[in-house]
């Protein structure tokens, strides 16, 4: 049986038959202008991954692309059903919260002694053991905490199996190609199989795939096993937040009955018809904005901006729902909880 529709392609296709959301063409021109004020600034670069993000690694080395992995492997699901009581990690004088708190966490871990960066560890740890690792500072766990000492617990196994313990060498079996890397990803990794039915056909997102090939781009600053001849077949990681945002922007519109759903704050399940909409309609409307940023770069004649990819446009768009936290309470995010996004 041949594979899924690959994300853009899957996107494009869920966009054409989405019913309960729509893609806003004046909201996506003027989120690409607002991208265009910063398409030669600091915040639109590949440095921007380690200049921004204290608890990203500093260094381009083997280390650090285990970093990427571990925290990739576990990159989901950290929404709390009331956002005022939520896990938070305390690291270096600051709290941690989301995303940020799983990183926090396993820096920690580190400072701690703990090598919870090894494939030799994280392949046997005991579900105590990651309980202790992922503890909060207030008495609210992280999400789905059994499930992702299940994950570590498959993934450290396959990756001595396959890989003799590091992500580095699956990375270099990848030939420099972020496609073939994300594919053998999925192939070797069960929980990175983000591939869902839409209308009778198998498609995927491949959001925590398509986000460790991003990282791994990054922490490797594009250099060396970096250095991705595609790394622009990339497209944004159809996550929980960058639906949030976009809808805030006006780019994304939502029928009045999924509104609705979505101000009660229902739950969705992983494959719901509208969960798919949302997925594949906002990673279908950053490829739209980046085509209409691409073109207005064009027009303004800019001669020197470097290459705007969707993977760029995605983290300046995810650091924007960040510090936008408070201008967006009125804009519901979906809630799933899967091991997916
Ligand atoms: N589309 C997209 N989704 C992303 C990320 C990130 C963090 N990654 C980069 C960002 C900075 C670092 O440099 C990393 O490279 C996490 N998420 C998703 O968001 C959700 C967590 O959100 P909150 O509850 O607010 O922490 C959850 O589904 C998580 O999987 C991204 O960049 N893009």
């Amino acid at each position: 049986m041949d594979g899924p529709l690959g994300p853009r392609e899957s996107a494009e296709f869920v966009a054409g038959k989405s019913r309960d959301v729509s893609i806003d063409g004046g909201g996506v021109r003027s989120v690409a202008e607002l991208l265009l004020a910063k398409a030669s600034g600091p915040e639109l670069s590949p440095g921007a991954w380690k200049a921004l993000h204290e608890l990203n690694p500093r260094a381009a080395d083997e280390a650090a692309v285990s970093w990427v992995f571990v925290t990739d492997t576990l990159n989901f699901s950290f929404w709390s059903e009331h956002d005022e009581h939520k896990c938070l990690v305390g690291y270096k004088g600051r709290t941690y919260s989301g995303y940020w708190s799983l990183c926090a966490a396993v820096n920690r871990a580190l400072d701690e002694g703990i090598p919870i960066t090894s494939a030799s560890y994280y392949a046997t740890a005991t579900l105590d053991q990651v309980k202790h690792i992922f503890r909060s500072d207030t008495d609210v766990p992280m999400p789905l905490i059994e499930e992702r000492h299940r994950i570590l617990n498959e993934t450290g196994k396959i990756l001595l199996e396959k890989f003799q313990g590091s992500f580095l060498n699956c990375v270099r079996k990848s030939e420099k190609s972020a496609q073939k890397l994300m594919h053998l990803v999925v192939e070797s990794f069960p929980s990175y199989r983000d591939v869902t039915q839409f209308e009778g056909k198998r498609i995927s997102f491949y959001k925590r795939a398509q986000i460790l090939v991003a990282d791994t781009w990054s922490v490797l600053e594009g250099k060396g096993d970096g250095c991705f001849t595609d790394i622009s077949s990339i497209t944004m990681f159809a996550d929980y937040r960058l639906p949030q945002v976009l809808a805030h922007l006006g780019a994304l519109k939502y029928s009045k009955e999924l509104l609705e759903k979505l101000l009660r704050g229902e739950m969705f399940s992983y494959g719901d018809r509208q969960e798919v909409e949302i997925r594949g309609c906002s990673l279908w409307c950053v490829e739209l904005i980046r085509d209409c940023l691409l073109e207005l770069i064009e027009e303004k004649g800019e001669k020197n901006s470097r290459e705007i990819n969707s993977i760029l446009l995605d983290y300046y768009l995810w650091d924007y729902a960040r510090d936008h936290r408070e201008d967006m309470k009125g804009i519901p995010f979906h809630r799933t909880r899967c091991i997916y996004y």
